[in-house]
């Protein structure tokens, strides 16, 4: 018998232990609660008995208000302690099933040895004297992340430890019960590994708290820099990684943190339903997730309607060849670049001397302060305040205005007809309101009802001069196309760029490319406030930002701490440039990790995608057995489909639950689902679907990115599907298997795959 089997019995007697304290802890707090929950019913029912009701002299109603504000603080103490109580009650609930997944024994340099228990909470002993379990973001857990047996150290606010592990184990306990457990003398062993790993991919991402490896723990816990940059290859665990990381940051700044000081930017709606469970599996809350498309949409605000970033993809990918599909390609590239913004910058300095466009205001289809009128007045200011604060300058000025022309309105006779079209409810408000305002006097029934007719009137106007609606945004961005011949660097095809620009915002539509640019540049003619509440800032996918996007990110957030986590290789939108975020030569302040090795695929997969991994990166499979990738060479066209649908249902017998026809675009996919509708089960994914469930499914690869499935199968691999541009598509296609990859073509296959060994895949003709 091994060393760990002659542990066993310690160590369920121990979880038993464990289970019998969480059952003792539950049963005060449940009291605790349930005295708590009945002082709140209670001081809800009697909230108004104890406060003093007293109205008479000022001096009275400062002390009602007192009390009733220290009535009601009782009340918030109690609930919030009855919160906190709840949350506990939910950590040991978790515990109970599955109280730890590792084990260190570590002697401290000149202490005794102590065995620490590592869970996803940590957990005193009655006497409230020592640790039970430890949380995995505790300083002393990272041992067990960073260390084989032997010397180690960790990290303390008050400097380090240092000393040495003689045990190192791990545990799979379920239902409270031990299922397994290895003693590792590796960093954490392969086993639990490959047990997470050979499991089916789930709908809703998993956390990894009980197998995080040493590289990803450096990401998790880095503190230094105030910006992390992580490249690493598909599979290398970035989502999880940055999951964890949140987690660990909303543990480390627990007194300082709240969920909403912590923003994530995921790619699409899809993936934010996907990973939503991680955060509240590890005991926290979800922090502010959103995608940057929502993030800038709700910047140019409803002037606009702003094309998505599939949408663009789409037509990127169904328009190459034509013209306007040539001239868009340019123009996405250079507005995806810092010269562009730096044109902007220049524009905008341009402004400050002449050029803003204004909007009259207009009362009863009449121009009552012109254009012209306001132009003037806010080129006669200052010219080195900034265009924003002279905006609010104009807006003052503007309700000055407005107040005389709206005095100067109600004696007019157009006031009168309105009054009698009154409601009776408005009527009679106005009227109440007069006697009030009277307080005695004669009331001039008539004027009091023709200003409440006017200042209503008025009311929506002043509101909107407020919001800074005179100004004319996008004409004045507009006019940024037509006069820029001077610019250095331009791209050949600049002024049919202009035109398809100028056109769009026209019809009020901005190309994905533009709708970021625009919000700067709105930014800087109406002011943006900085963002001060996100304290960290964690962008997935970050290589599908523009230099462009992430230089106006740095600006609007210029305190934020932040983590960039993507891979060069999965590009599909930007073509990636030496300005890619991720590859920014940014000095200051900067710490880069890459991350290696793949854990997502089987070795067989990794074998045979990295030789058509479009970036030179060294990509390391993890130690996973399966099949090789087959590439199924369907002889005659009319068969595909039949062969595929034999394929698909082959993989659904072997077990697999989520099996995706991964295709180049959402037409490929419609196209496909209406050939196999009724055919097989399958569901066809697209932009408007939000969560994602098991079964076949239909899917771009553009949504696809950063989810997994367990098997792929790509639908057309042929030469002329997936041309040389196509790289990146076709590797991200290809990377979301986790057990098999399934390959079919009519015809010549794809260039990626005549250049891969033929030994890395199985070739099937029929
Ligand atoms: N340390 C780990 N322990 C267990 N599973 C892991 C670990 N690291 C990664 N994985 C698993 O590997 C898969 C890929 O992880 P993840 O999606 O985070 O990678 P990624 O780098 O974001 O991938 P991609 O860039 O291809 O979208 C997931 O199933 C994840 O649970």
């Amino acid at each position: 018998m091994t060393q760990m089997h002659q542990d066993f019995p310690y160590e369920q007697r121990r979880v038993d232990h464990i289970h019998e304290e969480i059952k003792q802890k539950e049963l005060k707090i449940a009291a605790k609660t349930s005295h708590l929950k009945q002082d709140v019913i209670e001081l809800r029912k009697t909230f108004w008995d104890d406060v003093t009701v007293n109205l008479d002299e000022p001096d009275d109603v400062i002390e009602t208000e007192a009390s009733i504000k220290q009535q009601a603080e009782l009340l918030t103490q109690k609930e919030t302690i009855h919160g906190s109580l709840a949350k506990e009650l939910r950590t040991l609930n978790r515990l109970k099933d599955n109280p730890y997944f590792g084990r260190i024994d570590f002697t401290e340099d000149g202490e005794e040895k102590e065995s620490i228990y590592i869970g996803i909470a940590s957990l005193m002993d009655s006497a409230e004297d020592n640790f039970l379990i430890y949380d995995w973001r505790a300083p002393i857990s990272s041992l067990y992340y960073d260390y084989a047996l032997g010397s180690a150290s960790y990290q303390t606010l008050d400097g380090d430890v240092s000393g040495e592990i003689s045990l190192k184990r791990q545990f799979i306990i379920r239902n409270g019960v031990i299922k397994a457990m290895f003693d590792t003398g590796l960093t954490i062993g392969d086993q639990l590994l490959q047990e997470a790993l050979g499991n089916n991919a789930s709908t809703t991402m998993k956390s990894i708290v009980a197998t995080i490896q040493k590289e990803q723990n450096k990401i998790i816990r880095n503190e230094k820099s105030k910006l992390l940059v992580v490249q690493g290859v598909a599979g290398s665990g970035k989502t999880s990684a940055a999951l964890q990381r949140i987690a660990y940051l909303m543990y480390r700044y627990r007194k300082q943190l709240n969920p909403e000081n912590v923003m994530l930017f995921s790619p699409n709606p899809l993936f934010s339903s996907y990973i939503r469970n991680v955060l509240p599996e590890l005991g926290e809350e979800n922090v502010r997730q959103t995608t940057f498309y929502y993030f800038v949409e709700e910047k140019t605000g409803e002037e606009f309607s702003i094309e998505s970033p599939f949408t663009q993809m789409e037509y990127m990918l169904t328009n190459k060849g034509t013209t306007d599909g040539q001239i868009r390609m340019q123009g996405i590239a250079y507005k995806s670049s810092l010269a562009f913004k730096e044109v902007i910058d220049n524009y905008v300095a341009c402004l400050y001397i002449s050029g803003v466009c204004f909007k009259p205001v207009v009362f009863r289809n009449q121009v009552i302060i012109s254009n012209e009128a306001i132009a003037n007045y806010f080129y006669s200011l200052d010219s080195s305040v900034s265009l924003f604060n002279r905006m609010e300058l104009v807006a003052n000025w503007l309700l000055k205005e407005l107040a005389l022309i709206q005095k100067r309105e109600v004696s007019k006779d157009w006031v009168e007809e309105k009054i009698e079209l009154l409601d009776k409810e408005a009527y009679a408000k106005a009227y109440y309101k007069a006697q009030k305002q009277a307080a005695g006097s004669v009331v001039d029934e008539e004027m009091i009802l023709r200003k409440a007719v006017v200042s209503k009137m008025f009311a929506r106007i002043k509101k909107r001069i407020k919001q800074y609606a005179f100004v004319d945004v996008p004409k004045t961005f507009a006019q940024l196309f037509k006069h820029q011949e001077q610019q250095k660097d331009l791209p050949t095809e600049w002024n049919d760029i202009a035109a398809q620009t100028i056109k769009n915002i026209q019809s009020n539509i901005l190309g994905w490319e533009d709708a970021a640019p625009y919000a700067y540049f709105k930014g800087k003619l109406l002011g943006d406030m900085a963002d001060r509440s996100v304290r960290y800032l964690v962008i997935d996918e970050a290589q599908d930002f523009s230099a462009f996007q992430f230089a106006y990110i740095k600006e609007l957030f210029p305190h934020t701490r932040m983590t960039l986590l993507g891979d060069v290789n999965q590009a599909i939108y930007n073509p990636i440039s030496k300005q890619n975020p991720l590859l920014l030569d940014e000095k200051n302040d900067v710490e880069r990790i890459t991350l290696t090795k793949s854990y997502r695929p089987t070795k067989q997969l990794v074998q045979f995608t990295r030789h058509f991994a479009p970036g030179k990166d060294v990509i390391e499979p993890f130690e996973r057995e399966g099949n090789k990738p087959k590439l199924v060479d369907v002889k005659e066209e009319n068969q595909l489909v039949e062969v595929l649908i034999n394929e698909v249902q082959e993989l659904f017998q072997k077990g697999y639950e989520t099996i995706a026809l991964v295709t180049k675009s959402i037409q490929e996919s419609k196209q496909l689902y209406k050939t196999l509708k009724g055919k097989i089960d399958c569901i066809l994914v697209d932009e408007e679907t939000y969560t994602f469930t098991k079964g076949i499914l239909i899917i771009p690869v553009y949504l696809a990115k950063g989810i997994e499935f367990d098997a792929v199968v790509i639908p057309d691999a042929t030469n002329k599907h997936y041309t040389k541009e196509d790289q990146i598509l076709f590797y991200t296609a290809c990377t979301r298997a986790m057990h098999e990859l399934s390959i079919m073509v009519t015809g010549e296959p794809t260039a990626f795959i005549k250049e891969t060994p033929k030994n890395t895949y199985q070739m099937t003709e029929i």
